[in-house]
């Protein structure tokens, strides 16, 4: 852990004592003006934004570091109100939780707002869709767009369906035990296994062999990632990511980065994939990126050239980073609140047995559920796992009302605040699906609820999560009860996606006790699975 006030201390005195007059150096380079940071950290006063007094150098970055990100943003929602500002070390941060200037800087005026706000660590090339901005955003959104249409999905649900499949197994195993279960880390492995098949083109085994080599990789990558203390440094002084990159080029030398690996299992995939050609019955994200489908007429061949080996590996690491822990979370919280309300869980059930009863799960058997889809969105507006991602960077001044945006503000929207805002929803924090059932879609019109963002740049994997979801569920819906065990505990922690914590690392405990067939799911088990 870095010492943040030593490290502030120290930078603050050394700039107090020679306030006037001196130009910061750092690296033998000049960092900054006097004048320039006090110019800096003063612009939202200067906007008439309120928000928490920043220090020089590090911001509000001791706030975020200490409370977390989560906890400081809705500890400065409760005090400064729907628009804020905070520093992210140098970067400046409008935080937005009002829907008429998000919807402007969304939908309306996006062409203003095509750029995210930069990642501290980001790579320099080979980005990805979520990283990516410009041209190259342009070329890899119209490319990837296809490979999520309704028709590919179709033909990638057998590979979510295997990995239910397992679930129950496993599930129906443990039940048998009558022991606790972490369903959280339970649905991660699921989520592995199908973005594992589906974007890397691995035949992993996640949910079954705790060695599975997919599964040791991600979880280092993601026990870096979550405690670098690189992160922080690069946010205070920006320009030291020079040579992060240089250290990290040299880590990669001796392979001892999780990416390396997954780069190089990936490439083996894609050589494979390229000798047996495009017609193959293999159908996932791999598949579609090496051999996409171009417009008939393509009037735009240099944006629709395919992608190489190096963006499909980017692409990958995107979908991962972007799809594994959101929806294994939204997994986890729809268990959770079924728990909670047993009348809800069992209108569901009833809802399942009339629509499939015990057909099997596909894509055409998990279109209209209503009350499974009020379910979904209940769950995206309570616990939108993503709220902190929905970003974007002002490429010109703007004035929407008495709110002004200046070129280069980083824009934030407060996607759990306004999910949660009594001024749009009646009763925010009660689990109620059918608030869904009876307005299903004017809220989702007005930008009050953007669990996936909205505008160009809105999620491009939704339907791919929601399908995996709802397949997932369903089929343990069909086969057990959830019941809430006296161990459950739900608390919210993390950066990027609010993630369920508890003082053992995760947080769902189910316990499963071998419970009665039910008259209506003849040939299948029915299992109390106590949450
Ligand atoms: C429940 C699960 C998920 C949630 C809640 C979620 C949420 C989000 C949100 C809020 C954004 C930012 C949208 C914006 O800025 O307007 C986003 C972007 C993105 N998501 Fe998801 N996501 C989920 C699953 C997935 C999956 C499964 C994939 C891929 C297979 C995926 C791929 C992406 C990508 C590539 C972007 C960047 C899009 C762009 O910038 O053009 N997401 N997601």
């Amino acid at each position: 852990m870095i010492n943040y006030q030593l490290l502030e201390q120290t930078l603050d005195d050394g700039w107090n004592s020679r306030r006037k007059s001196i130009t910061f150096f750092l690296g033998g380079k000049s960092l900054v003006k006097s004048q320039h940071l006090e110019q800096h950290f003063s612009q939202f006063t200067r906007l008439g934004v309120p928000g928490p007094q920043p220090s020089l150098v590090l911001g509000n970055l001791r706030e975020l570091r200490t409370k977390g990100q989560f906890q400081a943003v809705q500890e400065w929602t409760a005090k400064y109100g729907r628009i804020f500002g905070f520093f992210e070390g140098y970067t400046p941060v409008m935080v937005v939780g009002d829907p008429e200037v998000l919807r402007n800087v969304l939908v309306k005026d996006s062409a203003n707002f095509m750029k995210r706000k930069p990642f501290p660590l980001a790579p320099r090339k080979s980005l990805g869709l979520f990283l990516e901005n410009g041209h190259q955003w342009k070329r890899s959104r119209s490319l990837l767009t296809p490979a999520f249409s309704t028709g590919k999905l179709k033909k990638m649900t057998p590979i979510m369906s295997e990995a239910a499949n397992i679930l129950v197994e496993r599930l129906t195993e443990k039940a048998k035990e009558n022991s606790h279960l972490d369903i959280y880390s339970v649905f991660q492995s699921l989520t592995l296994d199908v973005i594992g098949r589906c974007a890397f083109g691995l035949t992993t085994k996640a949910q079954v062999d705790e060695t599975d080599m997919f599964l040791v990789k991600i979880r280092c990558l993601f026990h870096t990632m979550s405690t670098t203390i690189i992160e922080p440094i690069v946010m205070a002084v920006p320009f030291v990511s020079h040579f992060i990159f240089a250290l990290k080029n040299i880590v990669f030398l001796f392979g001892m980065n999780p990416v390396v690996w997954l780069r190089n299992s990936m490439r083996e995939v894609i050589r494979h994939r390229q000798a047996l050609g495009p017609n193959t019955n293999i159908i996932d994200l791999v598949q579609l990126m090496l051999f996409p489908s171009r417009p008939q007429h393509d009037v735009c061949a240099e944006l629709h050239s395919a992608l190489t080996e190096r963006e499909i590996v980017a692409q990958s690491m995107t979908f991962l980073l972007a799809g594994y822990e959101t929806t294994s979370a939204v997994l986890a919280y729809i268990c959770h609140e079924l728990a909670k309300h047993p009348e809800i869980q069992e209108r569901l059930h009833r809802e399942i047995v009339e629509h499939i009863g015990t057909k099997d799960v596909n894509y055409d058997t998990i279109q209209d559920l209503h009350y499974f889809d009020a379910v979904f969105d209940e769950i995206c507006r309570l616990y939108p796992t993503a709220s902190f991602i929905v970003t974007r960077q002002a490429e010109e001044d703007r004035q929407y009302g008495n709110v002004r945006i200046p070129a280069g503000m980083n824009v934030l929207a407060n996607v759990w605040a306004l999910h949660r805002d009594e001024m749009y929803w009646f009763e925010p924090d009660i689990f109620n699906p059918d608030r869904f059932m009876d307005e299903p879609h004017c809220k989702k019109a007005a930008c009050t609820f953007i669990p996936f963002g909205a505008g160009p740049r809105h999620c491009i994997g939704m339907r791919f999560a929601t399908i995996e979801t709802k397949i997932t569920i369903i089929k343990v819906i069909q086969n057990f009860t959830i019941e809430m065990s006296d161990a459950s505990n739900v608390s919210f922690k993390g950066s990027v996606v609010p993630l369920p914590s508890s003082p053992y690392v995760t947080c769902l405990w189910l316990l499963l006790t071998v419970f009665q067939f039910p008259s209506s799911l003849k040939s299948s088990g029915f299992d109390v699975l106590s949450v």
